[in-house]
């Protein structure tokens, strides 16, 4: 398919909003429990509209989880999105043996591609119901590996360079405006995830088929992300979240045209001890009659360099004490990840991949109640 003509699929603009009533999947159903994320602007908070940071640092804290609206000073990572999706089709258009070329976990890796069930997304064994793909940033700017790919990612590079770029500056201005929230040093958290140092960045694009109206399971099994902080694009719904609080229940984000999905991943409630939240989520089936329709879901995951360690920073007042007798696990980001990543890949982990509690992050500290 030729990127001019990855606009459109489905009778769907891949900016999200529904083109005809007939042959697109309909809307995102208004009788299904919804997330009550805030919604803040991109314009605002890169400006230092004072307001619209106490709301981030709101979001961060009680959630971890925002909507991002990116129309305006967004528009050129918005663009990169509607044809990384059409990329995303592409590659998993491909046939299965050429795409299993391209999962290295067998050399310790997450990056490239992991088939559909390859990974255990409970205790009693049931597998995930989607395939994805993990193109490194290391990789795409030159400070790292260069992995295999195939030629519809390989053709792309500079498209996932264009996102990747603005992906990092949108995270770059988040962490900032963490960092002067926390009266951290100048520049500490932006300092823990340059673009031109190793680090398990990532972009990646899942494929979800539609599950039999009989059979609808878990597609991705609830988790905190394991780095810093993700920026998501969903076109259909299926992503839940599960809210602070003992009786809470699983909710869903609905998606919203020009808007990303922003979320703090495990590195960011380590760092802070729990003061920035990390919270779990899952992908399901996509609600109402969504669930007909395959679901593609774009990714930039940013994590902090390789050698920086999974604990409290120093530095900050406002970031509470480790309680007493607790000591930080001496890890750094990199092992953090592919403890997390492969954990659950049960063709290298057998039996092991049912061990939930040696691949956890930081499930419990988001699982606390209020
Ligand atoms: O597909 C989605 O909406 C979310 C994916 C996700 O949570 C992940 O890949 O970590
Ligand atoms: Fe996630």
């Amino acid at each position: 398919m030729a990127t001019e003509t990855i606009t459109q699929t489905n009778g769907v603009h891949l900016n999200g909003s529904h083109t005809n009533g007939t042959s697109g999947p309909p809307p995102f159903p208004d009788d299904v429990p919804i997330a009550p994320l805030l919604i803040l602007s991109f314009e605002k908070l890169r400006n230092n509209d004072t307001e619209e940071i106490k709301r981030l640092i709101r979001a961060c804290e009680d959630i971890g989880f925002f909507y991002l609206d990116l129309r305006g000073p967004g528009d050129d990572i918005l663009e990169d999105a509607d044809k990384l999706f059409g990329v995303g089709e592409e590659l998993y258009d491909l046939p299965l043996e050429e795409k299993q070329k391209y999962d290295f976990m067998h050399k310790n890796s997450y990056f490239g591609y992991k088939g559909f069930g390859a990974n255990v997304v409970d205790k009693t064994g049931r597998t995930d119901r989607n395939e994805f793909y993990n193109v490194s940033k290391d990789d795409i700017f030159g400070v790292g590996e260069k992995l295999p790919a195939p030629d519809v990612l390989e053709n792309q590079r500079s498209l996932f360079k264009s996102f990747m770029q603005s992906s990092h500056g949108i995270i770059t201005m988040i962490l900032n405006q963490l960092n002067t929230h926390l009266d951290l040093p100048p520049d500490t958290l932006p300092n823990l995830h340059r673009l031109q140092r190793s680090s398990g960045d990532q972009v990646r694009i899942i494929k979800a088929p539609p599950q039999p109206m009989d059979d609808r399971q878990t597609t991705l099994g609830e988790h905190t992300d394991f780095g810093s902080v993700t920026i998501l694009f969903n076109r259909l719904g299926g992503l839940q979240v599960l809210p602070p609080g003992k009786d809470s229940e699983w909710c869903y984000v609905k998606p919203l045209p020009g808007h990303a999905i922003i979320n703090l991943g495990d590195a960011m409630a380590k760092f802070t001890n729990g003061l920035l939240r990390s919270n779990i989520h899952r992908v399901v089936s996509p609600p109402g009659k969504q669930g007909e329709y395959t679901r593609y879901s774009l990714v930039y995951f940013s994590r902090p360099e390789n050698e920086v360690l999974m604990k409290r920073l120093e530095g900050s007042n406002k970031i509470p004490q480790l309680a007493e007798g607790e000591v930080d696990e001496e890890i750094n980001a990199k092992d953090w990840i592919i403890r997390r990543a492969l954990g659950h890949r049960h063709a290298i982990n057998k039996e092991k991949a049912l061990d939930f509690e040696s691949f956890q992050g930081t499930e419990r500290l988001s699982r606390r109640a209020y």
